[in-house]
């Protein structure tokens, strides 16, 4: 077994949990609440930003050219292909995207973000690959089972959503990533192993926490100014 496959495996009863998630079930039906989406862009614009400063940090790990250029095309790809997604859901919910950005985020996502961050700045190469691929991997799981299950045609109204995330260029990235952190593996230390699934199963757990976060609303609970700044 890979290294990317056991860690797939240790991590299936979170997976299920995603997929079971009331949010992900609420794109399947073509119903979720629209305050849940609004909440859901608003942190989802926000934490792609710090995705990508993160992937930028991963190039100045780098040696060779070819990851180089493997993480500038994923800077590419958020910039100019993951707002389709984020069309769909404002079209979806009658909002204007530009009206969803720039605010700061809630605890679950600022969480998230930080944690990404910790490996970008205090990890290896393999950790910080490792915080990083559930995020496409959890979302390819989420539109195949839905491409699966639901077989949407035209007239759903997350039909974009779902078939973006179903769609090659999604397991294109995270069979890349998965290569990339195998071969990392294959070096790495016991300790350093146990560092990379750490990173992987806690960021399986903060995707399950981002839908939770978007569809329950979450704010920080008291909430003077200093405690809502965006801290990017
Ligand atoms: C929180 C989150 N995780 C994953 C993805 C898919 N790139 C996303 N858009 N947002």
């Amino acid at each position: 077994m890979t290294f990317t496959e056991q860690l797939r495996q240790e991590a299936d009863p979170i997976f299920e949990a995603i997929i079971e998630h009331p949010f992900v079930r609420g794109i399947a039906a073509g119903n979720v609440p629209k305050e849940a989406v609004k909440h859901y862009v608003k942190a989802d614009f926000e934490y792609l930003n710090a995705f990508m400063h993160v992937y930028g940090i991963a190039i100045s790990k780098c040696h060779d050219r070819k990851d180089m250029a493997f993480f500038s095309e994923q800077i590419n790809f958020v910039i100019n292909s993951e707002t389709h997604p984020h069309h769909n859901l404002c079209n979806y919910i009658g909002i204007p995207y530009e009206a969803l950005q720039g605010y700061p985020l809630p605890p679950s996502a600022d969480h998230y973000i930080k944690h990404m961050k910790h490996y970008a700045h205090e990890g290896s190469l393999g950790e910080i690959l490792a915080a990083l691929l559930p995020c496409p991997w959890t979302y390819l799981e989420i539109g195949n089972r839905l491409m699966d299950e639901v077989k949407p045609d035209e007239n759903h109204p997350l039909y974009e959503w779902i078939h973006f995330y179903a769609d090659g260029e999604m397991e294109n990235t995270t069979m890349k990533l998965r290569r990339h952190l195998d071969s990392w593996a294959e070096g790495a230390s016991e300790r350093e192993k146990k560092a990379m699934t750490d990173a992987f199963i806690k960021s399986c757990q903060l995707e399950w926490g981002f839908w939770e976060m978007s569809y329950n609303v979450e704010t920080w609970d008291l909430n003077p100014k200093h405690a809502t700044s965006t801290s990017l």
